[in-house]
Formats: structure tokens, C-alpha cells, sequence
């Protein structure tokens, strides 16, 4: 018998409840808006969210909720609502998106370097017309956001046997880069970088660290890769440099409004990539394998994975 636990999910609750009732989860309630969960809520002593977009606001009201386990390991979306009461226990995804995202990162650095869009061309144009293409070996890579995503382009990145910057906050992991640069060091870390991976959270703090004297400080044909939020750059400053060819390119996950909107130049700037939020995606089976190891910890008082400490932003 497991604890009640309500799932909320604009589009898919329903088939996460279908596969954690198949793992033996017997008491799982979807709820796709809040009108949903709120009648769930009067009707069942609900002890359990897992969700994504849940309304905090209710976390409040139905004093029964004890923990709230995101199906992100971003919680931006859910702290920029306000609060979580102290009672409730708010948990993120650690580790579920860091492989997949650091092969996007190498997917797009890969087919910059060796000018695959170029060799596409010359094949449609039955053109023989060898060129030199460039190497990852010995180029600079700064990693800003040295957590569980950032960890695995870094060990990517020595596979490549690239030059390992990073920038993070406490410092912790300072050991696995070749420099650490601390969050007051912005200008510094990048002046050297080939590449700028962001694997940032979006805090306060993050919020447009890219901004132009940061844009400025970079070399002209540096390209940055930004798979964490889009507001963690000022998109206008990064619009101006690359329409001034100040910045060599962009691979962009993630946006200050998503979806992006028809009319942002991003769409149709050359040496600029747009993916829809998509080097990470949370599916039914990795958010249910991961909230389930959760669960067990849960019901056996164990301490839970990816706890987001009271206060903190990330
Ligand atoms: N595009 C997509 O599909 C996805 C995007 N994401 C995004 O990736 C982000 C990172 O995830 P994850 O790696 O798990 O996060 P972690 O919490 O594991 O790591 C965050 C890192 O950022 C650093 N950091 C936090 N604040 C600052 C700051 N002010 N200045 C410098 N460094 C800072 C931390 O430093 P320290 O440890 O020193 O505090 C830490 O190294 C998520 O928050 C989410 O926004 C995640 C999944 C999918
Ligand atoms: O997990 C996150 O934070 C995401 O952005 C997933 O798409």
C-alpha cells in the first residue's frame, strides 16, 4: 500500500499514473489542471505531489501534502510562484537529464568543428571540394554550472581532450576543471573560451549574468551553447552581438519566452541553432523511475534525492 499521492501533469498524468499503478503504486490520482486537483484534494488525504506547474498556492491549503517532487530539475518555475511551506519537502531531478544533454552540447560542437552543414551542401550539390576542418583537441571550453549537468560536459570535454574551464558559486568542483572562476569572475572566464556551455539554474543571481560587457569580453568567434534558461542571457545584448558578428554563434535550448516567438531575429540569424527546450526532456519513464526510487526512500523515512534546502534557489 503506498502513501496518496496526487500526479499533476497538464497533458500526460493520466499515463504516468498508468505506469506507476504497473509498479505497484495502488493509490495515484492525474490531475491536468487545478480544478482537478483541487476536488482530488478535498476527497482523498493526498501526502504526495509529484508534478510539474503545480500551483504552490495549494500546498497551503491541503495541509495533508508533506512533499512535492518536481518532474524538472529546474525550479524556477515553480519558487518564482513564492514560497513552499516549511512543512513540505520540494524535491528536483538530479542526474535523469545530464547524459542526454551533454551529447546535445557535443552533437552541436561536433557539427560546428567539422562543418557538417557545409559537407551537407557540397553532397546535395554532388560537389567534391575537401576542406580542413577544425578540432575540438586543445580548444577552450568554459562550463558555467558545475552541477549534476555541467559534471557530465565536463567529462565529455576531456574525452575530447579539450581545455576545462568552469564557474560556479561554492566552488565545489573546482577540481575538475583545468581553471575555476567564481561568480564574480564573469569577464575573466570567458575572455579565453572557444565554447560557453550554460548549464546554469535561474536564480536572482543568474538572472541575464550574459550581458553585453560579458558578450563583449569574448573572443569574435567564440559560440555559446546555452542548454539551462534562457533568461540566464540578456537576449538582446546576444541578438546585437551576434547581428554585429562580435560572437562566432549560438545553440540555443531555451529562451526567454518559449515557444519563441515568430518574430525573434534568433530564428533566421545565420550560425544560430534553435531547438525547441528539448536537450533534456523529462518523460514518463525517467520521471517515474526516478520519483519511484524517491517513493521507496519516502516510505522508508530515508533521506530523498535532489532536496531543494529551504531557501535556497536551486
Ligand atoms: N534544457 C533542458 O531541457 C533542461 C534544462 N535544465 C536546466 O539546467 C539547470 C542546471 O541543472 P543541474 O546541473 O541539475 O543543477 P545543479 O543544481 O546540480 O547545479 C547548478 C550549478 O550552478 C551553479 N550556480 C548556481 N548559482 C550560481 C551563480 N549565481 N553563479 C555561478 N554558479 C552558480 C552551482 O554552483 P554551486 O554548486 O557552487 O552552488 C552548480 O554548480 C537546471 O536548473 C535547469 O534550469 C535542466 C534539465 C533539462
Ligand atoms: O528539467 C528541467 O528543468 C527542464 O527544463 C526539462 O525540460
Amino acid at each position: 500500500m503506498t502513501v496518496p499521492i496526487l500526479v499533476y501533469q497538464p497533458r500526460a498524468a493520466q499515463r504516468y499514473c498508468t505506469y506507476l499503478r504497473d509498479q505497484g503504486c495502488d493509490t495515484v490520482y492525474p490531475a491536468t489542471t487545478r480544478e482537478e486537483a483541487e476536488a482530488i484534494l478535498q476527497q482523498h488525504p493526498i501526502e504526495v505531489v509529484f508534478g510539474i506547474g503545480f500551483p504552490l498556492d495549494l500546498l497551503e491549503r491541503y495541509s495533508s501534502i508533506r512533499w512535492l517532487q518536481l518532474m524538472s530539475a529546474g525550479v524556477d518555475h515553480v519558487l518564482h510562484q513564492g514560497r513552499v511551506p516549511a512543512r513540505v519537502t520540494l524535491t528536483r531531478m538530479v542526474g535523469v537529464f545530464s547524459r542526454q544533454m551533454a551529447e546535445y552540447v557535443f552533437a552541436y560542437l561536433l557539427h560546428i568543428e567539422k562543418g557538417i552543414e557545409r559537407l551537407c551542401a557540397q553532397q546535395r550539390e554532388q560537389r567534391w571540394k575537401p576542406f580542413r576542418a577544425g578540432v575540438l583537441t586543445g580548444k577552450v571550453i568554459g562550463v558555467a554550472g558545475l552541477g549534476s549537468i555541467g559534471q557530465e560536459v565536463v567529462r565529455k570535454a576531456r574525452a575530447f581532450d579539450m581545455k576545462v574551464h568552469g564557474l560556479s558559486r561554492t566552488g565545489e568542483h573546482a577540481d575538475t576543471v583545468d581553471r575555476h572562476f567564481s561568480d564574480r569572475e564573469w569577464v575573466d572566464f570567458v575572455r579565453e573560451l572557444d565554447y560557453l556551455v550554460l548549464t546554469l539554474p535561474l536564480t536572482d543571481q543568474t538572472r541575464h549574468v550574459v550581458n553585453e560587457s560579458v558578450l563583449w569580453a569574448m573572443k569574435p568567434e567564440a559560440v555559446i551553447v546555452n542548454v539551462g534558461r534562457g533568461a540566464l542571457m540578456d537576449e538582446s545584448a546576444l541578438i546585437a552581438a551576434l547581428q554585429q558578428a562580435r560572437l562566432g554563434g549560438a545553440v540555443l535550448d531555451v529562451f526567454e519566452q518559449e515557444p519563441l516567438p515568430a518574430e525573434s531575429p534568433l530564428w533566421r540569424l545565420p550560425n544560430v541553432y534553435v531547438t525547441p527546450h528539448m536537450s533534456g526532456p523529462t518523460t514518463v519513464e525517467n520521471g517515474s523511475t526516478y520519483f519511484l526510487e524517491n517513493l521507496a526512500r519516502y516510505q522508508a523515512g530515508q533521506a530523498l534525492l535532489g532536496v531543494v534546502e529551504p531557501g535556497a534557489a536551486y
